[in-house]
């Protein structure tokens, strides 16, 4: 199928693209619609509540009319219900909106402006580069960065993980490990779907005191564990089904099909493994947000990459998984199910 080519005006709007990014991450990082939740104001009112230099004011705020992020009625500045709802600090939404911009904003942007590099050399660009630790120690070395990198990973699967609690015939099954957890929410949506699971969140040591803490949040003390390990060197819990959420778009040909291998170990016979990623579509044409999320694994990781439903089925064949297919969960999000 041919597909309309981009006109010169499509073709500038991606290429300048980054100034309304980075325009909306500011406006984020800023509090602009955290303020106006709390009351819409004038320019004056609102630059000093915001502590802006009158310089940039102005036009930052009207860019963010015009982009749609905010309204302007009578000189007086609004949130637009889309962006009050989700990207007010104050709001539940926030965590799954907001936290996904405030980790683009404080990590993801700068370490995309080497691209060009990273597509030379193959290198990654991110707070391994300058040192002896790996992506995540790097990246964990800081508590800061550490929140908000797992709170972030929330934001970016809230959507799928709520898919999966409902998509997956979990009737079928009593124990899940979600290995890979971040702070939790693919078990969690899993376990408040399913009262009859019970659960564990397998991830680095350093996750533990954010995956408790949101654990007890949603009320799941005494169903759903966390397990500290890594999970190439340690042995995996056991469960009826593990599953791994944006996990293996992080590593290499090698360590993927090892993480399968090892889920195959650890599973009863009948037992399912679930893997989730934005996949690459077959032809590899169509999925531009896997696609560009591949090459952020490119930036941010050594040897990670994104993949299709067609490889990870082979590889699951490889790992002894007797039947595998993939389907479709929400956005550029899919599952593929492999049983033993
Ligand atoms: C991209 S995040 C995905 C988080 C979550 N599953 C989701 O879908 O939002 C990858 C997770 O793998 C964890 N991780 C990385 N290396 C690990 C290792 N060697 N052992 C255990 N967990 C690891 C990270 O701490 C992080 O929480």
């Amino acid at each position: 199928m041919t597909r309309p080519q981009p006109t010169a005006e499509a073709i500038m709007r991606t290429g300048m693209g980054f100034q309304a990014s980075k325009t909306l991450l500011s406006a984020v990082e800023l509090g602009v619609f955290t303020e106006l939740a709390v009351r819409p104001a004038g320019l004056v009112e609102l630059r000093e509540r915001l502590g802006l230099h009158p310089r940039g004011a102005r036009d930052f705020l009207d860019a963010l009319v015009a982009l749609g992020f905010l309204r302007r009625v009578d000189d007086v500045y609004h949130n637009t219900e889309e962006t009050a709802a989700h990207l007010d600090r104050a709001k539940p939404a926030y965590a799954h909106s907001g936290g996904m911009l405030d980790m683009a904003n404080g990590r993801l942007y700068r370490i995309w402006a080497d691209l060009t590099d990273s597509l030379r050399t193959g290198a990654a660009h991110d707070e391994s580069a300058d040192g002896d630790l790996d992506t995540y120690d790097a990246l964990y070395a800081d508590p800061v960065r550490l929140k908000q990198f797992l709170a972030s990973m929330t934001g970016i699967s809230h959507a799928a993980n709520t898919r999966i609690a409902r998509q997956v015939p979990w009737k079928d099954y009593g124990t899940v490990a979600d290995l890979g957890t971040a702070q939790g929410d693919l078990v969690v949506q899993v376990l408040l779907a399913n009262p009859h699971l019970s659960g564990i969140g397998f991830d680095l040591p350093a996750a533990a005191p954010v995956f408790e803490e949101y654990a007890a949040e949603n009320g799941l003390r005494d169903r759903l564990a966390f397990v500290g390990g890594d999970f190439f060197t340690d042995d995996f819990p056991r469960a009826d089904v593990i599953t791994f959420g944006h996990v293996l778009h992080n590593w290499d040909l090698e360590k993927k099909k090892l993480l399968l291998r090892k889920a195959w170990d650890a599973l009863p016979e009948g037992g399912a493994v679930i893997v989730y990623d934005s996949l690459v579509d077959d032809d590899r044409s169509e999925n531009a947000f896997a696609l560009l999320m591949s090459l952020t694994m490119l930036v941010v990781t050594d040897g990670g990459f994104g993949y299709t439903a067609a490889e990870c089925t082979g590889w699951m064949a490889e790992a002894g998984f007797s039947r595998s297919w993939s389907e479709h969960l929400i956005g550029p999000d899919s599952i593929v199910i492999g049983i033993k």
